[in-house]
């Protein structure tokens, strides 16, 4: 009887259909493809695609393929990925792109439910943005410049009283996400997690952050996204405070701080009391409420505390590499201080002010261009009819239902736009504040402008990075001066889903005399 089944006529009918299938699939994309440039290999298989994402350096293979068959290339079947900002920017805004299920769906913090960033559907996502807009960008959240400032003193006081001075070495990647987490949860829902203050990180929010995308990175290669919506798999946050650690720990506190926050919201409304005027509170007042709010509350939490502290990373790296940028810094903020610009310390500088530093500005975005805090696979499906774009002057058909991805190291080193010599790879600031030609200066800041994203997908938090980025840089080297440990290793880094995760960024610090 099994030996039957297993050997039998429908058996065997059974394994011919699979593999038809999977021949057929893999016919239609080599002839689908067969116009865009690429290697052999990408075209019938995914392998190389599932070993660099694996290797948590597929920004570097994608710019290696850019660099070598142009800005548009095959990484897989039905996989392309683009260094092109052009193309970039349309696919952000013509209609009938959606955000790819395998990368997008696998990013849910909870299997049942989608955030705003993990929802592929074009109408839910405008809809649910709509509800967020004002409290992100600042309209609605008026203690925002105060809870960084907050955050920032805490920063100072633990460089200052723990590390600079003394025989002691700080690993700065680990400070920069405390700040980052510390920051995000004040002015969220203006409880901060306290990770400055004590130095420590008892919930090990640090390790399960990297446990998570290290896991998410796991199931992208190998395609197992599905797995996380097998009920009882997939990650389903944690109602108990006590027991839970990790991200656990993390959704359930947050989830206690929501309900109570949403509680006192409705009696404050009844009542006539003004409620505070934090982010959470302009979420209720558009009407994201339960549920949704618990879950939007963890995105916001998440997306704006890795990507901001891999920026600074990023900023520090190239400022402690290259002392010629440095000195300049420093003297345009000594500058500011001595001729009444900015506040003298123990003050802290306004975003206001910071955003009027020409230098300090062009360091920031010189440092996010040649170390792009986020990176791939923002993929995008093309719609079903597909799209004709244009690359390098020619006309290209995208067939429907590929998946296309930004390859931001490439972009962001795109020869077309930045010039076609050496110096695209070289980090000077300058060439933000030089640039003669208008339509250039133009195209780059364009350029620039998609590591937050585009059009109905671009980044929520981007203000908030931004005004973050240049107060912390701007005290941070106002009061310090800093020094690599390894200059020959600076750290661990690896790309997981696209978020840097970096390790042992060891640093001396010692105070500076200043103003
Ligand atoms: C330097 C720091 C940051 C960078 C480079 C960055 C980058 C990005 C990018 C590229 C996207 C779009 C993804 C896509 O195309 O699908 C995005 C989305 C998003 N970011 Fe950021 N981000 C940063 C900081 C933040 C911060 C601080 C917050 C929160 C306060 C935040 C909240 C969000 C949210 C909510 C979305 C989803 C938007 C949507 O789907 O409509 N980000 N970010």
């Amino acid at each position: 009887m099994i030996a039957d089944l297993l050997f039998g006529q429908w058996f065997k009918i059974g394994i011919v259909l699979i593999f038809g299938t999977f021949l057929f699939g893999k016919v239609k994309s080599l002839i689908q493809l067969r116009h865009i440039k690429g290697p052999a290999l990408n075209r019938i298989t995914g392998t190389p695609h599932t070993l660099a994402i694996l290797s948590g350096g597929c920004h570097f293979w994608y710019n290696k393929l850019n660099q070598k068959y142009g800005q548009l290339v095959v990484a897989a079947p039905k996989m392309l990925i683009t260094s092109s900002p052009d193309l970039w920017a349309r696919i952000n805004t013509h209609p009938g792109y959606t955000r790819s299920k395998w990368y997008y769906r696998n990013s849910r913090f909870d299997w049942r439910h989608d955030n705003l960033f993990t929802q592929t559907t074009n109408q839910t996502h405008d809809e649910k943005r709509r509800l967020m807009v004002r409290g992100y960008s600042g309209a609605e959240n008026l203690t925002l410049e105060t809870d960084i400032e907050s955050c920032v003193v805490k920063l100072l006081h633990l460089v200052r009283s723990r590390y600079a001075g003394q025989k002691k070495v700080m690993d700065l990647a680990q400070k920069t996400q405390f700040l980052a987490l510390d920051v995000i949860s004040t002015i969220s829902f203006s409880k901060c997690y306290n990770l400055l203050s004590t130095d420590e990180d008892p919930n090990e929010y640090l390790k399960s952050t990297r446990d998570g995308l290290w896991l998410g990175n796991f199931q992208i290669a190998l395609n197992l996204w599905w797995v996380n919506w097998i009920p009882f798999v997939g990650p389903k946050p944690s109602q108990d405070i006590e027991s839970s650690k990790g991200f656990y720990k993390m959704t359930a506190l947050n989830a206690s701080m929501v309900e109570a926050r949403e509680k006192e919201f409705h009696e404050q409304k009844e009542s006539g009391v003004v409620p505070r005027a934090d982010m959470l509170t302009s979420f209720m007042k558009n009407g994201l409420l339960g549920n949704d709010l618990k879950i939007e509350n963890m995105l916001q939490i998440v997306a704006g505390s890795d990507t901001t502290a891999g920026s600074l990373r990023g900023i520090f790296l190239y400022l402690m590499t290259n002392p010629r940028v440095y000195k300049k810094l420093q003297a345009e903020i000594d500058e500011a201080v001595e001729s009444g610009i900015v506040p003298k310390s123990p003050e802290i500088i306004k975003s206001a002010q910071a955003k009027e530093l020409i230098y300090l500005q062009a360091v920031i975005k010189e440092a996010m261009r040649v170390f792009s805090p986020v990176n791939n696979p923002l993929a995008r499906d093309t719609p079903p009819e597909g799209d004709t774009v244009i690359i390098d002057g020619e006309e290209i058909y995208l067939p429907g239902g590929v998946s296309i991805m930004p390859s931001f190291k490439a972009m962001h080193r795109n020869r077309s736009v930045y010039g076609q010599d050496a110096d695209v790879d070289v980090f000077r600031p300058e060439r933000w504040i030089e640039e003669k030609d208008e339509k250039r200066l133009e195209a780059m800041k364009q350029e620039h402008s998609l590591m937050f994203g585009h059009g109905p997908w671009q980044c929520l938090g981007k203000t908030i990075a931004l005004r973050e980025l240049g107060v912390v840089t701007f005290e941070l080297f106002r009061h310090f001066d800093w020094t690599l440990v390894n200059p020959e290793k600076p750290w661990t880094d690896a790309n997981y889903m696209g978020i840097h995760l970096t390790k042992d960024m060891w640093v001396q610090v010692e105070e500076r005399k200043h103003s």
